[in-house]
């Protein structure tokens, strides 16, 4: 059995359960494909975050990456676990704001934040606007003059750092369309022009070195950087850090083979160098902000579809199609990202063939896993995908005019539908006729 899943996860019919739900019934229930979360999971390691910082004893947040996967079930469940969340855009405000979410615990992200969503992030009193660019602190200068609000800022730095992952999920490095360069001196330049502006409250710095990430170096020497650079702010410009945001990338178990640190571990260790670092530059800690969004909801996740055809090249391989793909998980395709599959109906069963699991996309790239061992399979058989959590439903799309999953969180033998699936009147209904009539 694939060692990604515990025993007690196999039931008295020899199915796969997920937080206590025969993944076979689920998928009889929703239909498939079909994005399901263990929610304890999700609990559990927000919790774990939360720990870490309690037993440090420094001041904190959690906030979760809600590009990871966003909707209303989700910040609510956040907002119950006393979280805060990173947007970035007026669709995840808006969506946050919906659910109940308080917009005090929101940080607004984005290297092009319009003008309207600007606008909207000040109407709705969000907490923190982490500034990108200098056409964005004038375009907020701007709105603030006009508005005559007020606005808690922190600069997005490029700390110069190489993060060893995908080239597409690297953000830190000087060569990056995010934040404000350290070594050219942009960074001080934003500083001196937000201390200049009446109206914005500067809080703090915040890095994001990149995603899937499994070395500590990288955290390591983002942490002790952006200290550098508050010790050094505080020396010429008289500025305190009150918040040090060292955003998310904390490397997560795809596959069998992968041995990431547990993400708290990451979380601990940039807390002792911050801390460390702080103390022998001698100026005050500040608080530590974390922005996880894959290790929270990436291992929560499982994909739950349906075995369809099979196509056996001679002497090459087999294919086995399932009734998904790449318009609900783009990852193997955009980042070569590696998952691993299991028989829902049957995960004990012994494997007898290695195949490569496509989508029904009409994309020869549409392949969720190359090289995939499994039992016996039949069309109707249920396979379930692993750790499919993280940006799957997120980066979902309607090509081939096929819908998006339901999604359907479970916890504690029960199940529930928290984002029906789509149906083709849902995509119909942006359509006009080609007179421009409405189809109505
Ligand atoms: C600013 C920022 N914070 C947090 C995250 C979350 O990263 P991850 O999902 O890898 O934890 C991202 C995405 O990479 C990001 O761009
Ligand atoms: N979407 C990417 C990560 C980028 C995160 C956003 N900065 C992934 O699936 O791994």
């Amino acid at each position: 059995m694939n060692e990604q899943i515990q025993g007690n996860q196999i039931n008295a019919s020899g199915h796969l359960t997920i937080g206590g739900c025969d993944a076979v019934a689920l998928a009889d229930e929703y239909g498939t494909p079909v994005l399901v979360y263990d929610t304890a999971k999700i609990r559990h390691q927000i919790q774990a975050f939360q720990e870490v910082f309690e037993e440090n004893e420094v001041d904190y947040a959690v906030c979760y990456a809600s590009k990871a996967f966003a909707n209303t079930a989700m910040y609510q469940l956040v907002n119950q676990m006393n979280g805060h969340v990173d947007v970035v855009s007026a669709g995840e405000i808006q969506m946050a704001l919906h659910a109940g979410f308080p917009a005090k615990k929101m940080t607004f992200h984005g290297n092009n934040k319009s003008e309207e969503e600007l606008r909207l992030a000040l109407k709705v009193g969000i907490g923190l606007i982490a500034l990108d660019n200098f056409h964005e602190i004038a375009l907020l200068h701007r709105l603030l003059e006009e508005t005559g609000g007020r606005a808690n800022v922190i600069l997005r730095i490029t700390p110069g750092i190489s993060a060893h992952t995908h080239e597409y999920i690297q953000t830190g490095q000087v060569d990056s369309k995010f934040g404000f360069d350290l070594a050219s001196g942009q960074a001080d330049e934003a500083l001196q022009r937000v201390l200049q502006e009446p109206r914005m409250t500067m809080l703090g710095i915040h890095a994001h070195i990149g995603s899937q990430i499994f070395e500590l170096a990288g955290f390591e020497g983002a942490s002790e950087k952006l200290v550098d650079l508050a010790a050094r702010w505080a020396r010429d410009y008289g500025y305190q850090t009150k918040i040090l945001n060292v955003g998310g990338g904390f490397g997560i178990r795809y596959v069998s083979a992968d041995r990431p640190l547990a993400p708290q571990d990451f979380v601990n260790l940039i807390i002792q160098t911050v801390k460390q670092r702080t103390r022998s530059l001698n100026i005050p800690t500040p608080a530590i902000w974390i922005e996880p969004g894959r290790s929270i909801v990436g291992p929560a996740g499982y994909s739950l579809y349906t075995v369809g055809a099979r196509k056996d090249v001679q002497g090459i391989r087999s294919y086995l199609a399932v009734d998904g793909g790449m318009g609900d998980n783009i990852r193997p395709a955009l980042y070569d990202a590696k998952y691993e599959a299991v028989l829902a109906n049957n995960p004990l069963a012994p494997v007898m063939e290695t195949v490569r699991v496509a989508g029904k996309y009409c994309e020869s790239g549409d392949v969720l896993i190359q090289e995939q061992a499994l039992p016996q399979t039949k069309p109707g058989d249920i396979l379930a995908i692993l750790n499919t959590g993280a940006y799957g439903y997120s980066m979902a799309s309607n090509y081939n005019l096929n819908v998006k999953p339901a999604v359907v969180f479970v916890e504690n033998g029960r199940s529930t539908l928290v984002t029906r699936r789509e149906r083709i009147d849902d995509l119909e209904r942006l359509d006009f006729n080609l007179d421009g009539s409405s189809r109505a």
